[in-house]
């Protein structure tokens, strides 16, 4: 197989595998290691994997366009062959024209397609034709939320759910901001390492670091990283890989030293250890998962930033009468659709359905009702997603409230990281095309 096919046909068999129900990043893993490919040509395989999958819905209407079928009646192969194609035409910059083009024909002979090349090679040169003459090959319908969900490769349910708490323009934005590859940041561990010490040893190790405006021990790593677990500061737990919006939940929580904290659904352990570092590891962290293997993780993140303060708990934090009243502070970042943080996972947003958001909307009201009887009488409770849907952010609190009278929002102090995030109702809501973060709702909740 020539070499430049390589980086193609790799993305091609990801892309088969994901047909039949894989994860992109497990089908990625699993395949690569078929390949011996140079670092370029694996990046550019990652990047077609991903951003044909983000920009399905794109992709599949300019097949529909400008093929004699729609993108659901052609051949399942040859319509991810054709994803690849448009999206290097449209997407890719890099990429020549008419290298997008023999590549793609090339990979449609390979997989034994060609008697459909001609297909392929008359469709792509179709799509540079018209783009040539100045028009959008791309042709939108009048109806806004279709034309929005084409233009940018949503579900149409999704750009409804923003349309509900965003002006037109700014839902756009939104969408645009969820197709780009994703940041990493670090929360630098604040009693093992400083953040000019992590700085100064990662920009040694050839990386460039920003630290965050905002948010206090929070940095952003600009450009690829490469494996994390070999990056300074790794081993000797000096940080931990966490977005800045993430970091804030822990400062709404405010922990105190020799407080009880219940962190009910807490697996990985990002926001346990956090808080245990806030702390500084003084008072007990009660860090909780229904999950064993994932509860594991809290343990091994502990271990490697060090902190003693952390006890795990295995069950469903819907039934944890142990709990009742023993708690200063509770943190609830419960199971969500995950829609503030889509640019990580690009299948995600076909994965999600609203029964599904249902389904997890039953689950957070179940567990938010289990969780107030933990806290004491003066104690409060966070309510955190990573998620932008309604009906599991602003829409569940407001019915929470309604429910239980007693219960009241209160907001964060004016000093709190969080304030500048903080709306009139007192929660706060971190838009990622406004703030440069993952999307991100989060409410303290206290008795009046
Ligand atoms: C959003 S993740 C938590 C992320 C974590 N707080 C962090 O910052 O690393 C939600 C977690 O809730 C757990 N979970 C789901 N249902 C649960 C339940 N009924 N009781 C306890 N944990 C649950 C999942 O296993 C998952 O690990």
């Amino acid at each position: 197989m020539p070499e430049h096919l390589s980086a193609r046909q790799l993305a091609f068999l990801v892309l088969r595998d994901i047909d039949k129900g894989a994860f992109a990043d497990v089908a990625l893993e699993r395949n690569i290691r078929n390949f011996s490919l140079a670092a370029v040509d694996r990046r550019l395989a990652t990047e077609l994997i991903y951003g044909t999958v983000r920009r399905q819905r794109t992709l599949d209407a300019l097949i529909t366009q400008l093929g004699k079928r729609s993108a659901e009646q052609q051949p399942a192969e040859l319509r991810r062959i054709l994803h690849l194609g448009f999206y290097q035409l449209r997407y890719l910059d890099q990429v020549p024209e008419h290298a997008a083009v023999d590549t793609t024909v090339q990979l449609a002979k390979y997989q034994r397609l060609g008697k459909l090349s001609g297909v392929v090679n008359g469709m792509l040169r179709q799509y540079i034709r018209l783009h040539a003459a100045g028009d959008d090959p791309l042709q939108l319908p009048a109806d806004a939320v279709e034309s929005l969900g084409i233009l940018h490769s949503y579900p149409d349910w999704i750009v409804q759910a923003w349309q509900q708490l965003l002006a037109a323009d700014d839902v756009s934005k939104l969408c645009e901001w969820f197709n780009q590859t994703p940041k990493i940041d670090l929360r630098v561990n604040r009693l093992r390492s400083s953040i000019d010490q992590v700085m100064a040893a990662l920009t040694d190790h050839g990386l460039m670091v920003q630290p965050h405006e905002q948010i206090p021990h929070a940095l952003r790593i600009v450009g690829a990283t490469g494996n994390i677990r070999q990056l300074p500061g790794y081993d000797e737990g000096w940080w931990m890989v966490q977005d800045s919006s993430a970091q804030l939940v822990s400062y709404l929580v405010d922990p105190q030293p020799g407080e009880t904290i219940i962190d009910a659904c807490g697996a990985p352990g990002g926001k346990t250890t956090h808080l245990a570092e806030l702390m500084g590891d003084q008072g007990r962290v009660l860090g909780c998962d229904r999950t064993s293997s994932r509860l594991n993780k809290i343990c091994q993140n502990a271990k490697r930033l060090q902190l003693n303060t952390i006890e795990t708990v295995m069950g469903d934090s819907r039934q944890q009468p142990k709990f009742q009243g023993i708690a200063d502070r509770v943190l609830l970042d419960v199971p969500c659709s995950g829609l503030g943080t889509l640019h990580r996972h690009a299948d995600a947003r076909w994965r999600q359905t609203p029964n599904s958001i249902a389904g997890l909307v039953t689950l957070q009201q179940e567990l938010l009702e289990a969780a107030i009887d933990w806290v004491k009488p003066r104690g409060v409770l966070v309510y955190s997603t990573c998620t932008l849907h309604p009906d599991e952010n602003q829409t569940l609190i407001q019915t929470f409230l309604a429910r239980h009278p007693d219960w009241e929002i209160q907001p964060p102090a004016k000093a709190s990281p969080v304030a500048p995030f903080v709306t009139e109702q007192g929660w706060a809501t971190v838009w990622p095309h406004q703030q440069n973060m993952d999307g991100f709702f989060m409410v303290k909740l206290q008795r009046c």
